[in-house]
């Protein structure tokens, strides 16, 4: 049985809340000027990527009592059983296996006593063929001419993982032009529409259970302006696929389901990208390269299965997480990424966290009396220092936040890297050494200030610093090493749902909205007043009626 100790009631909360007070006066600045050694102390090294953690508010003992917490909460035990397919999706009876679709030791992992393995590797495989068929022009619409452009519909986990990876990997992309469609406003497909042409377009319709609303009126809308535009309801099956779980729903569509690219119920949707949800991601960077993703995943997973705590970077990272969004109040978490590339990364793990944390009722079906999931936000560097640093600086809020920087840029232009690089040094450091009223009169003196100006001026331009960071400098963004970096982010979201004692990987609490949508939608329509909500949800209701 899973453990369901309340984390708050672990004997190691009691010694991290003490050792919390005994930090109180030492900053991170100080930690370093008494051990030369913090940074080798306080760093991992994992293939082509260095992760720093030592600009946090953490010392050895700290370090201890973090991991003591794992091990109190049974992290290992927790570890195995997801990688061994027992049902630790509970709500929904399922296993979660995502590192089943990567497992490129192709050693068995049973679900309900069956290796997954072989029908794993057969999607691959059926990937293979119709992605190589698409890219090299064998595969041709109703004109006979070869794709030119593939529009993935989808939603969520079915859109946010390929549109993350396509843009992250621009540099490997090949010349088929890729288009998302996601939201259910007309407008985000009506701008598809007007870039493509229906004989050399093919659509993916992407949806685990080829139910969700916004994805099949997308899909309807796609295949009414395709039937309307030269497309036949024969020709269909040259210019629509499907990647989903639900074959029944998928040729009641009208695809073809040798056009049906499948996946299983032990695959969450925020965790798919790994999965057929992947064949947007195939088609833009080929085969390959999706395999390379798919290596550099299974290589962190083999990493945070196997490594001791005290060098497991998913491990650290997610304890570091719950030190401060437990016991200093943090209550957001900023992924930072100094590389334009990755400028879809913290939007995608804005599900992939918030979807799977997002919960106050524990394992025990009790609500929690502590905090859980973090509110995930960030923009690339250095764009994010013209926008909100002013705050993570001089805010009144602690903002943990990871910094990610690629040591060899994709484009070599001018010394924009240098310039990129110095600014992602310089902001983890300034975050923790900040800048002493001494200091700033220094600059006010050195500048000629008067002493009026400094009395009036100075206390605007200190830092107060000891502000925490995380620094993952890797070599280049490759896709063996973006594959890394999502599987580190995914295990370290699945150790702290672990110590908060919830459930990660169901998501109930879309569902709500979603059925008061489907409640309102029929009285969008008429004119008569709406009168069966509140006040507020009648009034907006009725001026829309009256307005549109
Ligand atoms: O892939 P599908 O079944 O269309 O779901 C899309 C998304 O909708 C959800 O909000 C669940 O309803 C996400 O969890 C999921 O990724």
């Amino acid at each position: 049985m899973l453990k369901s100790i309340p984390f708050d009631q672990t004997h190691a909360f009691t010694l991290l809340t003490k050792h919390k007070a005994e930090l109180a006066e030492t900053s991170i600045k100080d930690l370093f000027k008494n051990d030369a050694e913090r940074f080798n102390k306080f760093s991992i090294n994992f293939e082509d990527i260095l992760v720093d953690y030592s600009k946090n508010l953490l010392t050895d003992k700290t370090k201890a009592a973090l991991i003591a917490l794992a091990n109190e909460c049974e992290l290992d035990d927790a570890i195995e059983r997801m990688f061994t397919g027992d049902t630790i999706n509970k709500t929904e009876n399922r296993s979660v296996l995502h590192v089943a679709l990567r497992n490129r030791s192709n050693s068995p992992i049973a679900v309900d006593g069956k290796d997954v393995m072989p029908e794993v590797n057969a999607v691959l495989e059926k990937m293979k063929g119709f992605s190589e068929k698409v890219i090299s022009g064998e595969w041709k619409g109703y004109s006979d001419k070869a794709i030119t452009d593939v529009v993935n519909i989808g939603i969520g986990g079915s859109d946010l993982g390929p549109v993350m990876v396509t843009e992250a990997l621009k540099p490997y992309k090949n010349q088929l032009n890729l288009h998302f469609v996601s939201n259910v406003d007309g407008t985000h497909i009506a701008e598809v529409f007007k870039k493509i042409n229906p004989e050399t377009t093919l659509f993916l319709i992407a949806s685990k259970t080829f139910t969700t609303q916004e994805t099949m009126a997308n899909a309807h809308s796609a295949r009414d302006w395709f039937l309307a535009n030269g497309g036949s309801a024969e020709s269909v099956a040259k210019h629509f696929v499907a990647v989903s779980t639900n074959e029944k729903l998928v040729t009641a569509f009208g695809i073809d389901a040798n056009n049906m690219f499948g996946f299983w119920d032990w695959v969450g949707g925020r965790y798919s990208l790994w999965s057929a949800i992947g064949l947007s991601i195939i088609l833009s960077i080929g085969f390959d390269n999706f395999i390379e993703l798919l290596e550099g995943a299974h290589a962190m997973d083999k990493h945070f299965r196997t490594a001791d705590f005290n060098e497991n970077i998913p491990v650290i990272l997610a304890l570091l997480g719950i030190w401060y969004n437990n016991f200093y109040g943090a209550e957001t978490q900023a992924i930072l990424p100094y590389d334009q590339y990755m400028h879809r990364f913290a939007a995608y793990f804005q599900q992939g966290d918030m979807e799977s944390n997002g919960k106050y009722v524990g394992r025990d079906g009790k609500a929690v009396d502590y905090q859980t999931g973090p509110v995930i936000w960030g923009e690339p560097g250095t764009n994010g220092q013209h926008a909100f640093y002013q705050l993570i600086h001089q805010g009144s809020k602690l903002i943990p936040a990871d910094f990610l920087a690629p040591a060899v840029s994709h484009n070599q232009i001018g010394n924009h890297h240098t310039l990129l690089l110095s600014n992602f040094f310089a902001q983890t450091e300034a975050l923790m050494n900040g800048k002493t009223l001494e200091e700033v009169e220094a600059e006010f003196v050195k500048a000629g200030k008067t002493q009026a100006e400094i009395d009036e001026l100075a206390s605007f331009k200190v830092f107060k610093g000891n502000r925490p960071t995380n620094s993952i400098l890797f070599k280049q963004l490759t896709p063996r090493t973006l594959g890394s970096l999502v599987a580190m982010y995914e295990h370290k979201i699945f150790v702290q749902g672990v110590i908060w004692n919830i459930f990660s990987f169901d998501q109930w609490g879309v569902e709500l909205g979603k059925q008061l949508a489907n409640q309102i939608l029929p009285e969008l329509s008429g004119n008569e007043d709406v009168t069966s909500h509140d006040s507020s949800t009648n009034g907006l209701i009725n001026a829309y009626k009256n307005w549109r």
